[in-house]
C-alpha cells in the first residue's frame, strides 16, 4: 500500500498548492491513500466545512488536526459526523470527534491516529499511553497504521517513534511547519519522520507574514499574525507499507516549492 501524507496545510496559499499539486502527486507517487493535516487550513487557525469538503473533493482521503482543531467554531457542526477527520486522541474524554478512524480506498484500509504532544503545548492526556490503547484496538482490524503526532518538541516525537516502532507503519510528526531530514525506517519496521513540514506560504515565518513576526520579536509588543501571501511550498512524504505485516518498506520525503516544482 502506498500512502502520501501532506504536512500542515496553511491558509489559502496551502490550499491552492494542494489543489494544484494533487494531480501531480497522484501521478508521480501513485498513492492508494492520501492523508493531510488540516489544522491550519482556514487562515492558519482551524478548518471549516467548505475547506474540508474541498480537500476531500480534490482527493484527500483523511484529515488529521492538532492544537488549532477548535479555532474555527464551525467544526463543532461537523466533526462528529465526518468520520474521515480525526483530532488528537489524547484530549479530555468526551471531546467531540474521534482520535482515530479507518480510511478505506478500494481494497485498501489504513487506520489513522492523531495524537498531540505535551511539551510546549497546552495540557492533554499522556499521548504515549493513549497510543498504547489505540494501537491495541486498531491492530485487531488492520496492521497498516499511520500516526500523526502533532508536537513541538523533537525529543517527544523521536521518543514516540521508538515507542511505537513495530506497532505503527508510520509515525510522522506535524506542527512545527519545518520538514526535518531524519526520515528512516526504524528496526521494528516503522517509518519515521520528526516533522513532515508545511504546505503553505514559503517566504513567511511558519506560514505567517514575516513582518509581523519580526515586529513581535523586535519589540515584544502584541501584533496579529496573518497568513503570508507568497510563493508556496508543499511538504510531506510517501510511505510504502507491506499490507501483510504493516511494516514500512520505503519512506520518501516530498518537498517542492513554486520555483522548484516542475509538473513532470
Ligand atoms: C507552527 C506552529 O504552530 P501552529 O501551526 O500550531 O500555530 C508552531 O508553534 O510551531
Ligand atoms: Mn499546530
Amino acid at each position: 500500500m502506498k500512502v502520501v501524507f501532506i504536512g500542515d496545510i496553511v491558509g489559502n496559499v496551502g490550499r491552492d498548492a494542494v489543489k494544484r499539486l494533487l494531480p501531480w502527486i497522484k501521478d508521480k507517487y501513485q498513492p492508494h491513500i492520501i492523508i493531510a493535516n488540516g489544522e491550519n487550513a482556514a487562515g492558519g487557525r482551524g478548518i471549516n466545512a467548505s475547506i474540508t469538503r474541498d480537500l476531500f473533493d480534490w482527493g484527500v482521503h483523511g484529515i488529521t488536526m492538532g492544537n488549532h482543531t477548535w479555532d474555527n467554531r464551525e467544526i463543532f457542526e461537523f466533526i462528529d459526523d465526518e468520520k474521515r477527520m480525526i483530532r488528537p486522541a489524547n484530549l479530555a474524554p468526551g471531546t467531540p470527534g474521534r482520535g482515530y478512524t479507518y480510511i478505506k480506498a478500494g481494497s485498501k484500509e489504513l487506520a489513522i491516529v492523531n495524537l498531540i504532544g505535551r511539551t510546549f503545548l497546552p495540557p492533554s492526556e499522556c499521548p504515549f499511553r493513549a497510543a498504547d490503547e489505540i494501537l491495541e484496538e486498531v491492530r485487531k482490524k488492520t496492521k497498516c497504521v499511520l500516526v500523526d503526532f502533532h508536537a513541538e518538541a523533537t525529543s517527544e516525537k523521536i521518543a514516540m517513534g521508538w515507542h511505537l516502532d513495530g506497532r505503527a507503519s508510520l509515525v510522522v510528526g506535524t506542527h512545527t511547519h519545518v520538514q526535518t531530514n531524519d526520515d528512516r525506517i526504524l528496526p521494528g519496521g516503522t517509518a519515521y519522520l520528526t516533522d513532515a513540514g508545511m504546505t503553505g506560504p514559503r517566504d513567511g515565518v511558519l506560514g505567517m507574514e514575516k513582518e509581523n513576526v519580526l515586529y513581535k520579536f523586535l519589540t515584544g509588543l502584541p501584533t496579529r499574525f496573518q497568513v503570508a501571501d507568497t510563493k508556496w511550498i508543499l511538504s510531506g512524504l510517501c510511505v510504502e507499507i507491506d499490507e501483510t505485516t504493516g511494516k514500512a518498506t520505503k519512506i520518501q520525503k516530498i518537498r517542492v516549492d513554486e520555483d522548484t516544482w516542475i509538473a513532470e
